[in-house]
């Protein structure tokens, strides 16, 4: 597979508060232009400290290689009802997710935005807006100091439940999340004058992803070699259904690889045929191979792999591609990839796409989930 050409956005003039106007534009403007076409493209500069990363990437790596069943066991993933399950939140173990008849040849822990008090507002997922968040790191010492700190207790409503955190996790991986939520908004905030036509866009998203209903994923993909499944997928096709997905992976190369060529990526594209995944972050799978082709997005040093999400492309009017893609891992090694979805807010509502009406997302969001779509 020939190189990818994928362009890199420089994000630092969006984080730092002293940037002058015409260095703003400039930036969004080769952003909309990587967003529009291929839909994929390396961010550099964005203030995510390397080790933070290193440490993100071994922790992943060593729970998924040399922990034992038993603690495995004990995060899994339940369905709603089911002891702490809340259908979206732990442990999924190899070939749980099923695309187009093949087993998704990965394993991965999932995370949600902790559910805070009063919070997503009128969802009627979540009618009493009495529980206090007990995995909550933002506020975490002010709301013990406060007296206020208690675990929620199951049985929770789909996607309501606790996070699972794998021992040694939780300090590390929240302060990437903060990292994450930070760098996601400044992105947005790129965005929005990318799409806005000037400055007077850059608060556009601010508004509708300041609760931003986030997923991360840590995710351990063995190689389809080793394993004796070299027909299959490590994760089928798919184009991510929130807003912006910024992507921390190991330095292995031929893995990830995006669909360039065709409008087929788009949120609408191909026909369909992709199986339930349940994962919380998976747009429409299947796929028309049809005039466009597999394009490898190999890691760069330094730089996070970053594309947009089927909301993100609604929001522009379909002027920009949630870009289908793909992991088929034949390489050598255990992979190892944390994406990070930064999402609209629970009930952010966000216009139709081809053929969709209206959506509020946190409706859309469960839906997926439920597997309804
Ligand atoms: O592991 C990767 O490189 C990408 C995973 C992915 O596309 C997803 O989880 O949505
Ligand atoms: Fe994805």
């Amino acid at each position: 597979m020939s190189s990818p050409t994928f362009p890199t956005i420089d994000i630092s003039p969006f984080l730092n508060p002293h940037t002058p106007t015409p260095l703003l534009l400039s930036t969004a403007t080769s952003l909309s232009r990587a967003c529009s076409s291929p839909g994929f493209f390396y961010l550099t500069n964005h203030n995510i400290p390397p080790e933070l990363c290193n440490r993100i990437l071994n922790l992943t790596r060593t729970f998924f290689l040399h922990a034992p069943a038993s603690q495995k066991q004990t995060l899994l993933r339940r369905d709603v009802g089911i002891g702490n399950g809340d259908g979206a939140r732990g442990y999924q173990v190899i070939g749980d997710n099923v695309t187009e008849g093949k087993r998704d040849w990965h394993e991965a822990v999932d995370f949600y935005r902790p559910v805070r008090e009063g919070e997503p507002f009128s969802s009627p997922l979540f009618p009493s807006g009495d529980d206090l968040e007990g995995d909550d790191g933002e506020k975490d010492g002010e709301e013990k100091k406060r007296g206020l700190k208690r675990e929620r207790a199951p049985p929770y409503e789909l996607l309501m439940g606790m996070n699972q955190w794998p021992s040694g996790w939780r300090d590390t991986f929240e302060i990437y999340v903060r990292e994450m939520l930070v760098l996601g908004e400044a992105v947005v905030r790129a965005m929005g004058v990318a799409l806005g036509g000037g400055m007077e866009g850059e608060g556009r998203f601010v508004g509708v992803t300041g609760k931003s209903w986030w997923v991360m994923r840590a995710i351990g993909y063995p190689s389809l070699k080793e394993k004796g499944e070299e027909g299959g997928v490590s994760c089928g096709a798919h184009s991510d259904y929130g807003c912006v997905t910024l992507l921390l992976s190991d330095g292995t190369r031929g893995a990830l690889q995006a669909w360039v060529g065709d409008d087929e990526g788009s949120e609408k594209g191909g026909e369909g045929g992709g199986s339930e995944d349940g994962d919380g972050n998976k747009g429409d799978k299947g796929g028309n191979e049809k005039g466009g082709r597999w394009v490898d997005v190999d890691p760069v040093e330094g730089a996070l792999v970053v594309n947009i999400g089927d909301m993100m492309a609604r929001w522009s009017g379909g002027k920009w591609k949630a870009t289908r893609h793909r992991v088929v891992h034949r390489g050598e090694g255990f992979r190892v990839s944390v994406p990070f979805f930064f999402e609209p807010d629970w009930d952010a509502r966000v216009p139709g796409g081809r053929g969709e009406g209206e959506v509020v997302y946190g409706e859309y969001l469960s839906g997926k989930v439920r597997g309804n779509f």
